[in-house]
């Protein structure tokens, strides 16, 4: 079932439309992240749904209730929404007891009630005994703790997480995200998370919504986007992208520059079309061999991996392997069996004119 169903909506700033007839569902329990480069609209979509921005067209339901549509809109505090924000949004005069506490006083008057809810919710977030501390005693990432304790003690049904990440120092980030990830499963709450880093993405969410100029390009699980991307524009923001030309042989085999390469699964795409074949770095696969058909232009060794730069038939190829090669110049160049992803002409044309 949905936690979020957004329908259609239109959103502008100053006549000037952001958002242009977007729709997105994200289902019970489930993490969505909106990614996207700066300016594309991914802040605004966060504010439609927490009701802080008016929506001109279309229909936002969060739980199966209609918070937006047919000219009605339900206030921000009656969603039921927690909000995280880049620079946490703490009261720098409260302690972090009360920072927590704040959003409960509103609605709970029992004192001993919401000091048991306090304490329950700094357990939760690892912060158990710091709840005297001022936020200027604590670190980038206990204060984003802070910001999550205080969202979470109203049970929100939703969280948004407006780049929540970004100023958390990177040694603890990857540490912060999957701790959070596991919380929100375990507390059953669906989140919309934004940002700019793919990594955080891939890291943190169970889907992705990709965004271009206020639009989504392309939804799904993050693996699926990065293997099998529609188009090259999500291809290429979600990793580094070698393209060969290809012309269809059959609806499994492609010829290229580099010889036919069979596809694990039917090509869709009728024999005889040109266009293009994506290649990821760890697709392709180099052996070391005096007459290959390749030649070793550069290599960085990177630690966990080593970008080579190879040049096979004219083309300039970007391959990841473990280690670095011994100083050899020739290598052949083959391609792992994997499910292809080709974007023929005909597509592309098709989706320019669209
Ligand atoms: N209050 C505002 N008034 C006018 N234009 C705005 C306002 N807020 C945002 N915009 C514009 O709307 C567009 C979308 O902004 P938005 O903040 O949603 O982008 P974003 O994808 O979240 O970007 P970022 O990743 O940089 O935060 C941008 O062109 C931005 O300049």
């Amino acid at each position: 079932m949905a936690a979020l169903t957004i329908h259609d909506i239109c959103c502008s700033y100053n006549g000037k439309p952001v958002l242009d007839g977007l729709s997105l569902n994200v289902e019970r329990n489930e993490i969505m992240c909106l990614l996207g480069a700066s300016g594309c609209g991914k802040t605004t979509l966060l504010k439609a749904v927490a009701g802080l921005l008016p929506v001109t067209q279309g229909e936002i339901t969060i739980n199966d209730q209609q918070v937006n549509g047919g000219g009605q809109a339900t206030v921000p505090e009656q969603r039921n929404i927690g909000m995280i924000f880049q620079d946490y949004a703490l009261f720098p005069h409260l302690d972090v007891a009360q920072n927590v506490a704040f959003g409960l006083q509103s609605k709970e008057s029992n004192k001993a009630l919401i000091q048991r809810r306090v304490k329950e919710v700094l357990a939760l977030v690892n912060l158990a005994g710091l709840g005297d501390r001022y936020p200027h005693q604590l670190s980038g990432g206990q204060q984003q703790r802070v910001a999550i304790a205080r969202a979470l003690i109203c049970q929100p049904q939703l969280m948004l997480l407006d780049e929540p990440f970004s100023n958390i120092d990177t040694q603890v980030r990857m540490r912060l995200i999957g701790e959070i990830r596991t919380l929100l499963k375990e507390q059953g709450i669906s989140a919309i998370f934004v940002t700019h880093s793919k990594e955080e993405a891939f890291a943190f969410s169970d889907k992705l919504a990709l965004f271009r100029e206020g639009q989504i390009e392309q939804v799904g699980r993050p693996q699926t986007l990065y293997q099998h991307p529609q188009t090259p524009f999500v291809a290429d923001f979600l990793g580094q992208s070698n393209y060969v030309p290809a012309t269809v042989h059959n609806r499994h085999t492609l010829v290229t520059p580099i010889g036919p390469i069979e596809s694990q699964v039917e090509l869709d795409a009728e024999p005889g079309s040109e266009g293009r074949l994506l290649l990821r770095p760890r697709q392709i696969q180099l052996t070391e061999h005096e007459q290959g058909n390749g030649r070793v232009l550069e290599q960085q060794f990177l630690g966990a991996h080593t970008r080579c730069l190879v040049e096979c038939h004219g083309l300039t190829l970007e391959v990841s392997i473990n280690e670095p090669l011994p100083a050899v110049s020739r290598v052949q160049v083959s391609v792992t069996p994997h499910a292809l992803t080709f974007f023929s002409e005909q597509a592309q044309r098709r989706q320019a004119v669209a």
